[in-house]
């Protein structure tokens, strides 16, 4: 059993030094995959869905991990869409038959010290610390990344247990806004919103530790249904479709998967084009 005290906010254990959850204000929790193992999210995904999504796209495909932590989830991500079984196969011979590229990001720089640290596939799986609330800073980073593949978008965005902190931090205008940024840089985004009821919890946490609520918590119009809500925004405002919920973890919360239907992606089939 693991044995911590707790000295201002900081949980010390015979592992060293972890935050308590409270004091991560953006959910920047150094442990999350711990406590949210990254299975729960990919046993809902199908194999194959690579292959699926993007039958005759020969070129590499290219995806966006957006609060990535410190990895875990987007290493077990590129193993499972690739087919990679831990341990067997490599990056070079994907069972999937395709080739991906991630450029995975977090807003901790110590968090994306350690990803970058432990990731087992550095050609292929890039960390990087970025604000995406910056619209100075991400948009030339972006592009930058994506011109090293002659690309503008990218195939597929992976928006997992981050909206709530959006939300939280920048508001219903912030969340609103980050949805379009996003739906805008790419053909597919995954995405699990977090529940109202895990609001409710981080505001909780906020307040035991005797910190201010956060700023926009008590005046976010935006609240209730969070998976229908985000929905309602990347459909309505975001020329977004839905294509399928892959269903609901066990701690509640649904995997979406939405497509664009805005002129600018690239690799659209050419009747798609004109349409
Ligand atoms: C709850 S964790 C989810 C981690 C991972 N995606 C997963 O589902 O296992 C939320 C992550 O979003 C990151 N985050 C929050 N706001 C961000 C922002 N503005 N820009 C980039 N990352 C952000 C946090 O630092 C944190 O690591």
């Amino acid at each position: 059993m693991a044995v911590a005290v707790q000295v201002a906010g900081v949980f010390f254990s015979l592992e060293g030094p972890t935050l308590e959850p409270g004091a991560a204000p953006y959910g920047n929790f150094p442990n999350y995959s711990r406590f949210h193992p990254p299975e729960g999210r990919l046993r809902l995904l199908p194999g194959g869905l690579l292959r699926q999504l993007f039958p005759s796209d020969a070129r590499p495909l290219l995806g966006l991990d957006v609060g990535c932590n410190s990895g875990e989830l987007s290493v077990a991500l590129y193993r499972h869409l690739l087919g990679l079984q831990e341990g067997k196969g490599s990056p070079e011979q994907p069972a999937d038959g395709k080739d991906l590229y991630l450029l995975c990001c977090d807003i901790d720089p110590v968090l994306i010290e350690r990803a970058q640290q432990s990731s087992p596939f550095p050609n292929s799986i890039s960390f990087a610390s970025l604000d995406i609330m910056d619209s100075t800073s991400r948009e030339p980073f972006l592009s930058s990344y994506l011109s090293r593949f002659g690309r503008s978008t990218f195939d597929i965005s992976f928006c997992m247990s981050v909206t709530m902190w959006i939300h939280l931090n920048h508001g219903d205008r912030g969340l609103v806004e980050f949805l379009a940024f996003l739906s805008s840089q790419c053909r597919y985004l995954l995405i699990e919103p977090q529940p109202w009821k895990c609001y409710r919890a981080a505001a909780r946490r906020l307040r035991k530790l005797g910190r201010n609520d956060f700023d926009h918590f008590r005046s976010l119009a935006i609240n209730g249904d969070m998976a229908e809500r985000i929905t309602q925004i990347l459909t309505k405002d975001c020329t977004m479709e839905l294509v399928c919920c892959f269903g609901s973890t066990s701690w509640d919360r649904s995997l979406l998967l939405f497509k664009s239907n805005g002129s600018n992606h690239e690799g659209r089939e050419p009747s798609e084009q004109q349409q």
